[in-house]
């Protein structure tokens, strides 16, 4: 970087005399098409559940869910990503409930891709909503999660997902090896066509705590936490290894998760590797905009769109978000 002339002669304040500088000087900007819009579906017919620390979020049934996808589709936004609230009475300790093709996830696949073949659709490959003790993997007798019996577990739910027409996969557990051999088993089925977004950076962070209530994990996990699988908030140079991993092993693209306690990964992973890299700007990050909101301490709208510009500058190129069709009808406006 040049030194910079010297006040008076540099007034950086010129370019930020009036809007029209303002907006011919902007670097980063966010449009509809770098959103992806987080729903969570539940068995039934008509069914519409609140999520109490979420609030505008909602539990849908496929009904209800098709008026939000077809929104979803007007507003520009390119993908939405599926998150199935399982009854309790189909939760088991290996979760092979992930593996019915005809169980809710393909389902509500199969419904959207035939009505609105133009919106991408995403589904989380992970078994914690499918568990009777909440973990994303199978137990050992002293309640371990093992790594490689729960690969072959995943590579089978990540089939289903494809086999139903999903058209981007996105295994959110951090198992190792499991980016490898579902791109593995996806090839060697001819399905070639099928995207991964690897949560590659997944952290074991106390910011997931909304979702767990949504998709009815909390309860069944209990006390227990995920931190001998999720990275240790302490590190960074890790994510870098964990997410050169994923690219050799056949991601398409990678996540980083939380989103704004952890943009310094986000700006590290697109500098080092150069690939489509997203962040998730998670549930706890919004109850926590939305709660301030509330209570008339910060300004909904705004807080949001520049939550949203700060992923931008970090380097993603996307962001799934609560906040997508909020943030994509105000882009409109
Ligand atoms: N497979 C688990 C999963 N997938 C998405 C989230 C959290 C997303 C959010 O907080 O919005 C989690 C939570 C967890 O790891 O317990
Ligand atoms: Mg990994």
């Amino acid at each position: 970087m040049h030194l910079p002339t010297p006040y008076p002669l540099a007034r950086p304040r010129r370019l930020r005399r009036d809007p029209f500088t303002r907006d011919l000087v902007r670097e980063h900007h966010l449009t509809a098409s770098d959103l992806i819009y987080p729903v969570f579906v539940l068995d039934g017919h008509h069914r519409r559940e609140a999520v109490g620390s979420m609030p505008g979020v909602e539990r849908l049934s496929l009904d209800l869910l098709l008026p939000v996808a077809e929104d979803c589709v007007k507003l520009g936004i390119p993908v939405m990503a599926l998150f199935p609230v399982i009854d309790q009475s189909l939760k088991t300790s290996d979760g092979q409930e992930a593996l019915n093709p005809d169980g809710l996830v393909p389902r509500v696949v199969r419904e959207l891709k035939k009505q609105f073949p133009q919106l991408g659709v995403m589904t989380d490959v992970a078994l914690d909503p499918f568990t009777s003790h909440g973990q994303d993997g199978v137990l050992d007798e002293h309640n371990y999660i093992l790594n490689d019996p729960t690969v072959e577990i995943l590579v089978q739910q990540a089939l289903t997902q494809a086999e139903a027409g999903v058209d981007m996969v996105a295994p959110s557990d951090m198992m190792d090896g499991r980016i490898g051999a579902i791109r593995r088993a996806l090839e060697a089925k001819g399905l070639v066509h099928t995207r991964i977004m690897a949560y590659s950076a997944k952290y074991a962070s106390a910011f997931y705590g909304p979702f767990r209530d949504a998709v009815g994990s909390a309860a069944n996990l209990g006390k227990a936490d995920k931190k001998v699988y999720q990275m240790d908030p302490g590190n960074s140079d890790e994510a870098l290894r964990e997410v050169a991993l994923d690219i050799a092993e056949g991601a398409d693209m990678v996540m980083v998760k939380p989103g704004m306690p952890y943009l310094d990964i986000v700006r590290r992973v697109k500098d080092e590797f150069h690939v489509p890299t997203f962040a998730y700007q998670v549930s706890g990050e919004y109850a926590m905009l939305k709660a301030a909101a509330q209570n008339g301490w910060l300004d909904h709208d705004a807080v949001m769109m520049e939550s949203l510009l700060a992923f931008k500058r970090a380097g993603a190129d996307g962001v799934l978000t609560y906040f997508a069709r909020d943030a994509a009808r105000l882009l409109r406006a």
